[in-house]
Formats: C-alpha cells, structure tokens, sequence
C-alpha cells in the first residue's frame, strides 16, 4: 500500500504539491487524476523518493521509498519512457537495470515478451516511436515482478491495440492483489480501467473515491423529455407543470427538454396530468470525463483562448457555411454539459462529507435525475481562499535536496528504480 500523509513539495515560490493524504491499496487499480501542472508527476517522484517532500510523508508499505529494503523489487515504475540511452539496445537496457537489482537474466526476456519488444529487442531505443518507448518503459516497471507498481501516463502514445493492451494489464496486475497507481489525462479509458480515483487540482485533494461514486456525486443525473415536434404548445405546457412541481428545465436544442429535480415516474405523471403526450422520457447519465470536468473547472491552471489569427484568417466565400464553434471542455459552457458552473466561492464539486484528506469515506447521496445544485456546498472551497499554503517558514537551502530533474534519469538504476 502506498499512504501519504500531509505531503507537500514546493519548489521556490511554488507550491506544486500541498497537504495530500492519501492512501492506494493492493487489489485494485487506482486512477491518478488531475489538470495539467496539478502535481500528479511530483507526486509521483516523491512516493519514488526522487523528490524530497518539504513536508508530510509517503510510504511505500510502512517505509518512505528510500528505505526500502530491495526497493527494485518491491516497486516498479514509469515515469518518463523517454528517460532511456537511446544508444543502447532495448535489451541492453533492461539487462543493466536487471543486473543492478539481482534479478535473473531471463526475466529481461520474459519482460520483453510481455511487452511485445521481442523482435526489436537488439534494435537501439532511440530509433522506438513513441509507443515503442512506452513499453519499453513498461518493460522497466516490471521487471522485478514488484507487488507496487506506478505508471505516469503509460498509454502516451500508444495505438489502440496497445492502449486495450495496457487496460488489460493494469487490470491482470491488480487481479494478482498489487496496488497499481496510474495517471491518466484519458478519462474513457479511466473509465474502463480503474476502480478507484484520487483527483488532485492545484496539488491539493479533490476526491477520493470509486468512480461510480465520483461520477455520480460529480455530475448532474438529468432526464431528458420530448414533446411531439408538431405541438409547441405543449412542451411549453409541460415545461411549466415541471417547474411548477419543482424540477429545473432547460431546453435542449434538438426541441427536447433536460429536466433536473424529478425523479422519470413524477415526470411521467406530471405529463400525463397535463395532457402531454410524450416522444422520449429517458435517463442519462453523466460520463466520467463530464464528471471530471465539473470537478476540476475550477482548478484548471492553463485554459486555451480562441485564435484570432490577426486578421490573417480568409474570408469565407459568400454563402458558405462557416465551421461550427466546439465548445472548450473544462471552461463551463453553459449547456455542454448539464450541470451548471459551481457558485462564485462555492465548492466546485462533490466531495462526501469527511472525505478530504483520506478520511473515511461517506455514503454516497446520488438523487434520481436529483438536481445538481452545488453538490458539497457548505463544504470549503480550497481555491476560495486567497492562499491556500500557510505561510510556514521555508526550508533552509541547505536542507533542501538538490533539485531533480523534472523527469528521472532512467539510465540510472537508482534513478529509475
Ligand atoms: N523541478 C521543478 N522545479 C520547479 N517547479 C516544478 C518542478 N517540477 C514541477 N514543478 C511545478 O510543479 C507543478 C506541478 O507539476 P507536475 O509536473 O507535478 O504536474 P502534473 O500534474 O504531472 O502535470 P501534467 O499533467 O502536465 O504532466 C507545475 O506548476 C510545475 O511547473
């Protein structure tokens, strides 16, 4: 089991990581979520010892990385598939970090079969694509048999045979009771690989929880309702029978109705005392990526603008059609997804009571088809807070670890493992 407790890592004036406590347990796959530059990879380099925390802990089984006895074979990792000697052969490389750490030989085969490098196995890792470097990376992690096991966006760059490869083998790793951590910024396929997330923004706890749950305490159940296209009247009746009883309605651009707060049954019978006939009563559900999206909005550090293009952009001939605007995931378009912005200063997602920081995790209270509101409001908002870091004293320079590269030297046995 992984657990940190309090960890923070600041680098300067920058706070990259702050009071995270969490714990990641054997037997499943836990999913490592976070916006761009939210401390997902720090995280990582200090449950790897890599990095020095400025403050609180991590351990790995009882003992913080470094202390690890045979650290090489108890936990494995990828971090940054590019780390590699691009001049040595794929099989050299593995054969150095293999001999380092004790471990058989043969085992460097058995990885790289398991990773399907066999047949480029004597070919020099600078000459991989992408994807090749990837299970290369694989290979490294695996190659002690470790009961741990960490993967920084292992499916970087693979096809998707190779993408359906690693879910399986995440999987097969956790089905044999190792605890695998794996971050991904690819939410469908978190979706079908993990079971359990921890999702950071701005290098703090969001959540803690199952997916089922995060989706369902992150995203607004809705019902979507049509009226014959025929008879406009009657969406408008059945639009105030619906707000009358308490649901929120809003309109859906295909003439449908979106309908939150009522669970399908009152709808139903709500229609059917306002002499509405219905096309479509049905229910959604929100996806994890919408779920995500709701949640972090409010912790995302790096948002796109759209192109002006200064002027350079040509006019379009007349009567062609120009191309549609696709909203911007994680900037909150009203409509694109149901549920509505976070309230000025309110929590901007659904986190149990008693969740934050690892505690314990409470019952879920998804509603029917319930209302979004601000799920979690009452609770603070971290990012409400003009500062969210205590203004502790820094550390000493000279306690300081000598600044690491941001990504591990995987050329270096102690560095990689
Ligand atoms: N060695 C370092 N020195 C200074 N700042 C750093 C260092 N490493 C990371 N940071 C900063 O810490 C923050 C968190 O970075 P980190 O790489 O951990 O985020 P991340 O969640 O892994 O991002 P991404 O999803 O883009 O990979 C960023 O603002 C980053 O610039």
């Amino acid at each position: 089991m992984i657990e940190a407790v309090g960890l923070t890592k600041r680098y300067g004036d920058k706070t990259a990581v702050y009071n995270l406590s969490f714990q990641v347990r054997p037997g499943s796959v836990t999913g490592f979520l976070g916006p761009n530059g939210s401390g997902k990879s720090t995280t990582m380099r200090m449950i790897l010892g890599l990095d020095n925390p400025s403050a609180g802990q991590v351990t790995i089984g009882g003992y913080p990385y470094r202390r690890l006895p045979n650290a090489p074979r108890q936990v494995g990792a990828l971090l940054d598939a590019k780390a590699v000697h691009g001049g040595r052969h794929a099989r050299n490389h593995l054969l150095c970090l293999a001999q380092l750490s004790g471990i058989p030989a043969r085992r460097v085969d058995e990885v790289l079969g398991v990773v399907g490098l066999q047949d480029v196995a004597r070919k020099r890792s600078k000459g991989f694509s992408l994807g090749m470097g990837q299970r290369l990376g694989i290979a490294v992690a695996l190659l002690g048999d470790p009961q741990v096991l960490l993967f920084d966006e292992p499916v970087n760059g693979l096809d998707p045979e190779g993408i359906l490869w690693v879910r399986n083998l995440m999987k097969s790793l956790a089905a044999e009771g190792r605890t695998v951590f794996v971050s991904s910024h690819l939410m469908s396929e978190m979706a079908v690989t993990a079971d359990h997330l921890i999702v950071i923004g701005r290098g703090q706890l969001l959540a803690d929880m199952s997916v089922r749950d995060f989706i369902s305490h992150n995203s607004a159940d809705f019902a979507r309702v049509r009226t014959p296209d025929t008879e406009p009247h009657q969406r408008e009746k059945l639009t105030a029978a619906l707000t009358e009883a308490g649901g929120q309605v809003l309109p859906e651009q295909d003439g449908g109705l979106r309908v939150t707060g009522l669970p399908l049954p009152r709808i139903s019978d709500l229609a059917h005392d306002a002499d509405v006939r219905l096309w479509e009563l049905s229910p959604h559900q929100a996806s994890l990526e919408e779920a995500y999206m709701r949640m972090t909005q409010g912790a995302v550090d790096y948002r796109s603008t759209t192109d002006q293009r200064a002027g350079l952009q040509q006019q379009l001939p007349p009567g062609a059609i120009p191309p549609p605007q696709m909203p911007v995931p994680g900037q909150g378009q009203p409509g694109w997804y149901a549920p509505p912005p976070p309230q000025q200063g309110g929590q901007p997602f659904a986190m149990p009571q008693g969740q934050l920081q690892g505690q314990p995790q409470g019952q879920p209270q998804p509603g029917p088809y319930g209302g979004p509101g601000v799920p979690g409001a009452g609770a603070p908002n971290p990012y409400a807070q003009p500062t969210p870091v205590p203004q502790a004293p820094a550390q000493p320079a000279a306690a300081a670890p000598a600044q690491p590269s941001a990504a591990p030297d995987l050329t270096k046995p102690e560095d990689a493992r």
